[in-house]
């Protein structure tokens, strides 16, 4: 594809179970491995495509009797790649998928895959969707078959989703695809009963009513509505509508139509939703198809899809006749070259029998179906009268409506029942405005509205879009070149190691491989024009690149070099025959390998040299790094050093400064101490002076003084005794003149002395007598008050005396004995505090009488000394008359 620029093809076929699709997927791993491109950001291109594959499968694979994972649809995948070789894009184009697989299954088979996975997710999904038991689904357990060997169901699910997720489908779409494929298990356990109506129907009991609100709760859809639209169907005639009720088996088909439609109309929104998510590129010129479509079938009951099938193998084989056959001899014939024409069977009036307009098989098939009230078996009839002398078709003798048609791999009797129903490709009226109308935007979607004109107009039928389908696939497999596999089963028993002969020369013949070879080995099966050959191959005799040569010559020539014969010479080409081409391929890539040998030594030397020149460069630019490295590294050591002697210094100096500043606030500090304390010794000195001064001073003052006040005191005594003596003189003289005055002024001083020492006397004697005379009347209140307590202790006494005698003397008298009686020892007692009471009598009254005498003489002597002052107070008053007299005088 990358040399000739030529889109290719590659057809896998090969019967059921002979491993198409597993071959398709590794081819499409291959191609993804080779034009994949570096995984950019996110998901790529190619990782999208593989990933495309489980989704498919559990979507559209199903185990059959041949199969275990048996492709129920036809996939043709165009991996697209832009200009470098490199995938681009890519578009899934899916065919037929088998619809009545979703209603009807067959023992040991199964339905589609995504059913069991689905019951066998997680508790939660399966709660979500309200899902037990794979067995416990009508369109489940028409088979025993629910499990498969090997194949675990939950896994799957869980790789689905993951793989959903890589194609582009988010997580909200995933619930929804799930909720539908939920709804249709629960569409199809809902049942009908015989309604209340005449041929009317109505779930049959409460376990179909829940189904059947299930399934409309999946779908977000009225059930009501999906009840009626099972149960009833709006015929429409002459433009009025008719409701007709549904009988329980027609319920039951419109339930399972609607099952069907609606599981295809998913499987297509899958395709589509991944080819939006792939997506394709315009631009690309160049892409390689792979084609897996189901290979030629032939089952004991031959229906709709094997007649499909079947088709699909016919188209399939006529575009390898044409190619491999007709077209190869054409070449041979235009290009005039030696050659016997091979017959070959031509599958033609077979396809005709089919698909021609008007006419076919597939035609009359529309037509039927188009008509009102025909049947499969008036189809059947209209078959065998159309056909009756067509040698490809014939009817089965004992069958009323089946037919065989002679298909080049053999020949197939089709059971025309259900071809009618299966034809019909269109929803339900009812099924079409019930889904339209879902609240989920998915299901809605599904169902889009359609237009009016298609409705009435155009009738659509599965055969129809099919033969179209095929007829745009044929297009595209003639316009590129096509590349054919085929697959062949060993043994249909699904075991290894096991080889039927029979049964794969079957194979071989069916598939035409045995013409194929035939007509290689005889043919020519590559060719070239001239010009690609000698282009091609020129470089096995480089002289015949010249001008000199024309190119048949040249094409001889490089033939004849490579010993090469058989071959043939056409008008523009040469015919080489099998093997040959490899030949020249495997010479030419001989001198292309040594002439790459001698380029490369070239290249290598050159490289070398170059590599040298360059090494030379980069070690000098190295070198003047390092060296600039060297001498940037010392002149950093050394601007580090000039760098740090300078912050040495610096902080030296700091240091210096801190140092010196600290001494000069000491020696400051220390100064003014020192100055300060010579300060304050010098003031304390100056006030010891000036104190010293002042008491100095004081001194000098006080002896000044006291030698002043001795020298005036000395004046003063020696004026005084001066004067004294003057005054003594004076007095002497005055005392002569008053030696008679004198006389008197003594004795008037003698009597002044007296009359003070009198006075003094009297005034101290009045105190005294004042003490005294208080003293005495305490003294006296005393002494009566003791004297009172005596008197009243002597009269007691002498009552108590007086008393004792009395009653002693009465003890006496009355006890009449004298001495025998009297006790001795109280007597002496009584007798002897009776003496002193009378001793104590006789003091109190002698105390009493020395009290007497005592205040007798007090007064005695007061009366003395008043006596006494009183005569000097009248001799001072004398002689205070004398003196006032004399002074007078
Ligand atoms: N190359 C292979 N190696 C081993 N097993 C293979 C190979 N190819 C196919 N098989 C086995 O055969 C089975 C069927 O293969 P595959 O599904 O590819 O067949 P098919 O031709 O596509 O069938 P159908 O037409 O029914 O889809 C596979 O599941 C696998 O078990």
């Amino acid at each position: 594809m990358i040399n000739n620029r030529i889109s290719q093809a590659i057809l896998v076929s090969g019967e059921s179970g002979a491993g198409k699709t597993e071959s398709t997927k590794m081819l499409m791993q291959y191609l993804a491995f080779m034009g994949g491109k570096a995984q950019a950001e996110g998901r790529s291109v190619q990782q999208q495509i593989l990933e495309s594959n489980p989704v498919l499968e559990a979507f559209g694979n199903a185990k059959t009797v041949r199969n275990n994972n048996s492709s129920r649809f036809g996939k043709f995948v165009e991996i697209q790649f832009d200009d470098n070789g490199k995938i681009s894009g890519a578009a899934i184009r899916t065919y037929l998928l088998e619809r009545s697989r979703v209603c009807q299954i067959s023992d040991p088979e199964r339905n589609y895959h995504c059913f069991y996975m689905l019951c066998a997710a997680p508790s939660e999904d399966c709660k979500k969707y309200k899902l037990g038991e794979a067995k416990t689904f009508h369109y489940l357990n028409q088979s025993n078959c629910i499990e498969l060997d090997g194949l675990d169901d939950s896994k799957e699910y869980t790789d689905t989703r993951r793989a959903m997720s890589i194609v582009g489908i988010s997580s909200d779409e995933q619930d929804a695809i799930f909720r539908v494929v939920a709804a249709i298990l629960h569409l199809g356990n809902v049942e009908f009963a015989e309604g209340s109506e005449a041929d009317s129907s109505m779930p049959k009991d409460e376990k179909s009513q829940f189904h059947l609100r299930t399934a409309a709760e999946l779908f977000m859809c009225d059930e009501k509505g999906l009840e009626e639209s099972l149960c009833k169907r709006v015929m429409a005639t002459r433009g009025e509508s008719i409701t007709k009720n549904l009988d329980p088996r027609a319920a039951a088909l419109s339930r399972d139509a609607l099952s069907r439609i609606v599981y295809s109309r998913l499987f297509d929104w899958l395709v589509n939703k991944i080819n939006s998510s792939i997506g394709q590129d315009p631009d690309s010129k160049i892409l390689i198809g792979v084609l897996d479509i189901y290979g030629f079938e032939s089952f004991k009951t031959n229906s709709f899809e094997q007649f499909c099938i079947n088709l699909t193998n016919e188209k399939l084989q006529q575009h390898f006749n044409q190619h491999v056959f007709k077209m190869e001899q054409e070449e041979y014939t235009k290009e005039e070259i030696d050659w016997s024409y091979i017959q070959f069977v031509d599958n033609q009036e077979i396809l005709d029998l089919i698909e021609k307009k008007p006419g076919g098989i597939i035609a009359l098939l529309d037509e039927t179906c188009m008509l009102r009230n025909s049947t499969h078996e008036t189809f059947a009839e209209k078959l065998y009268q159309k056909f009756k002398d067509n040698p490809h078709f014939s009817k089965p003798k004992f069958s009323r409506s089946d037919f065989t048609i002679h298909h080049y791999a053999g020949n197939v009797t089709y059971q025309t029942d259900l071809f009618l129903d299966k034809n019909i490709d269109y929803a339900v009226n009812e099924h079409q405005i019930l889904l339209n109308a879902s609240k989920c935007s998915f299901v809605s979607s599904l169902f889009p509205p359609c237009e009016e004109s298609t409705k009435s107009t155009k009738f659509s039928s599965i055969g129809s879009s099919f033969k179209q389908q095929l007829q745009s696939l044929l297009e595209t497999l003639s316009a590129i070149e096509p590349h054919y596999i085929r697959c062949i089963k060993p043994n249909n028993v699904l075991k290894p190691a096991i080889f039927e002969n029979s049964n794969v020369l079957q194979q071989l013949r069916c598939g035409g491989v045995l013409e194929a070879i035939r007509i290689s080995c005889l043919g020519y099966p590559t060719r070239r024009t001239f010009f690609e050959f000698i282009n091609r191959f020129g470089i096995l005799q480089p002289k015949v690149l010249g001008r000199s040569h024309d190119e048949v010559a040249a094409t001889k020539m490089l033939l004849g070099k490579a010993n090469l014969t058989g071959y043939q010479i056409g008008k523009t080409k040469v015919f080489l025959r099998a093997g040959q081409m490899a030949e020249l391929d495997a010479l030419r890539t001989e001198i292309l390998g040594l002439s790459a040998k001698k380029i490369q030594t070239k290249v290598r030397s050159h490289v070398a040299r170059k590599k040298y020149v360059m090494l030379q460069h980069f070690a000098t630019q190295l070198q003047a790094v390092c060296r600039g490295t060297i001498a940037r590294w010392r002149y950093e050591t050394m601007r580090r050093e000039a760098a740090s002697l300078k912050i040495q210094t610096c902080y030296r100096k700091h240091c210096a400064r801190k140092t010196y500043k600290e001494i000069c606030s000491a020696s400051t500090t220390i100064q003014s101490g020192l100055r300060g304390m010579a300060a304050r010794h010098k003031l304390h000195f100056y006030r010891q002076t000036k104190a010293a001064v002042i008491i100095q001073s004081h001194c000098r003052c006080y002896l000044v003084l006291s030698n002043y006040k001795r020298m005036m005191k000395a004046i003063i005594t020696t004026q005084c005794a001066w004067r004294g003596r003057v005054a003594r003189r004076e007095l002497r003289e005055l005392k002569v003149a008053a030696k008679e005055t004198g006389a008197l002024q003594a004795a008037k001083s003698k009597l002044e002395k007296e009359v003070e020492e009198l006075t003094w006397r009297l005034q101290l004697e009045k105190r005294i007598r004042a003490d005294v005379e208080e003293a005495k009347a305490q003294e006296n209140k005393k002494l009566q008050l003791q004297l009172q307590d005596l008197q009243m202790q002597l009269n007691d006494t002498k009552e108590l005396l007086k008393r004792e005698k009395e009653s002693t003397k009465a003890e006496m008298e009355k006890t009449l004995v004298p001495e025998i009686c009297v006790d001795t020892t109280q007597v002496n007692e009584l007798t002897a505090e009776n003496n002193r009471l009378k001793a104590l009598v006789v003091s109190l009254e002698t105390n009493i009488e020395e009290m007497k005498q005592k205040f007798g003489e007090t007064d005695n002597v007061r009366d003395e000394w008043c006596k006494k002052a009183t005569d000097a107070e009248s001799q001072i008053n004398e002689l205070k008359s004398m003196m006032q007299r004399f002074l007078f005088h």
